[in-house]
């Protein structure tokens, strides 16, 4: 059995936050998105709108559907504005203390019945629902970057997540049009277990001098084919969020062979946490990237 899920409230208005907004709201759901900081909020709704509108001068979508979409996004200020909400995803920073502290104060402006998941990349879903006081409604909802374009969501059950919680956001990531896979709760699950230990031995490999950012960005794209770089794609996924992942795998999984390039944390101690950042492996600041090693 599952529970039809048509109002979504969004915790985060970053690049994912903004991202689950723009294809929730095109499947016809009605979205309130949330963030701490009203110029993110802000930033978020322009990400959306822009987005939208290269859709509609591609000729995918109408100017009237797009509008459609961009009015089913409302922001929501506080949490008390996301009471109406079926599910709350929350999307906000890839650390454990911050999600923790918006479950337990989240919590008490929902209705009982409301599923409330989070996008993490990497932290257990179990330790997590244990912050809100709905253990049984919580789930990993786990969407890929860019959200707009990637088909898959991964959906990971702690271990008090019932069977109609996992049934209704299988149902609700279907009708996203989105492919969704079944990971257990172990520390980054499927996608980031396998994809960002590559992405570290690609920082190993830049510390170590085995090739420039440039060689061993175009290595692996002409090389095996992937779409982008490892280094473009740490830029592109954040530095901080790759960080923190491969934190928690070193952690979780007591291995050293999780252990974070020194590189990757003399970056995000930097602040440079890549794209959103303008500067990462690469510097964004000026018309075409320029490498930053
Ligand atoms: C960290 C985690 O927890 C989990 C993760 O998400 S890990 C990251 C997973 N993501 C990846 O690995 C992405 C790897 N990169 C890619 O697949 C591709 O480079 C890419 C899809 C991002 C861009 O593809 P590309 O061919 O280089 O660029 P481009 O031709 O501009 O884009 C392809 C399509 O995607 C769309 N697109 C690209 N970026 C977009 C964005 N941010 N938002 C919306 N649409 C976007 C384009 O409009 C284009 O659409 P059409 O084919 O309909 O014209
Ligand atoms: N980047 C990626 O490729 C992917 C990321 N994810 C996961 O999605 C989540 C978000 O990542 P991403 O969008 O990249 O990160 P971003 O840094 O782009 O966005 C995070 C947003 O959350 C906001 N925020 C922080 N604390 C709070 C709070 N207490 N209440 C409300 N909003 C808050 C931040 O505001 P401020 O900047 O003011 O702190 C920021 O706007 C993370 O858990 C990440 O691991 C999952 C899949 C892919």
């Amino acid at each position: 059995m599952h529970m039809e899920i048509k109002r979504v409230g969004i915790i985060g208005a970053g690049q994912m936050g903004s991202g689950i907004a723009q294809v929730c709201a095109t499947a016809g759901l009605d979205v309130l998105l949330n963030d701490r900081d009203p110029a993110r909020l802000e930033n978020g709704l322009t990400v959306i709108e822009g987005s939208l509108g290269r859709l509609v001068s591609k000729g995918t979508l109408s100017e009237e559907d797009s509008a459609q979409v961009r009015s089913r996004i409302v922001s929501a200020r506080d949490f008390a504005a996301l009471e109406p909400c079926d599910l709350v995803i929350e999307a906000a920073t890839e650390n454990e203390a911050t999600k923790r502290e918006i479950f337990s104060s989240l919590c008490g402006s929902l209705r009982p019945e409301t599923f409330v998941a989070t996008n993490t990349s990497s932290i257990s879903i179990t330790r997590l629902a244990a912050a809100t006081d709905r253990p049984e409604k919580f789930i990993g909802i786990h969407f890929m970057n860019p959200v707009p374009v990637m088909q898959l969501v991964e959906l990971i059950r702690g271990i008090a997540t019932e069977d109609t919680t996992y049934e209704s956001a299988k149902a609700f990531i279907a009708k996203l049009g989105k492919t969704s896979t079944m990971s257990e709760d172990f520390p980054a699950f499927i996608v980031n277990r396998i994809l960002l230990p590559m992405i570290n031995e690609a920082i190993y490999t830049l510390y170590e001098g085995v090739g420039s950012v440039e060689s061993i960005d175009t290595a692996m794209r002409l090389g095996a084919n992937h779409p982008m770089g490892p280094l473009q794609l740490a830029d592109f996924i954040g530095l901080d969020t790759c960080l923190s992942v491969m934190q928690v795998l070193y952690e979780g999984l007591a291995d050293s062979k999780y252990r974070p390039c020194p590189l990757l944390v003399k970056y995000v101690e930097a602040g440079w946490l890549g794209r959103k950042a303008k500067r990462g492996f690469y510097d964004y600041r000026g018309p075409t990237p320029i490498p930053t090693r």
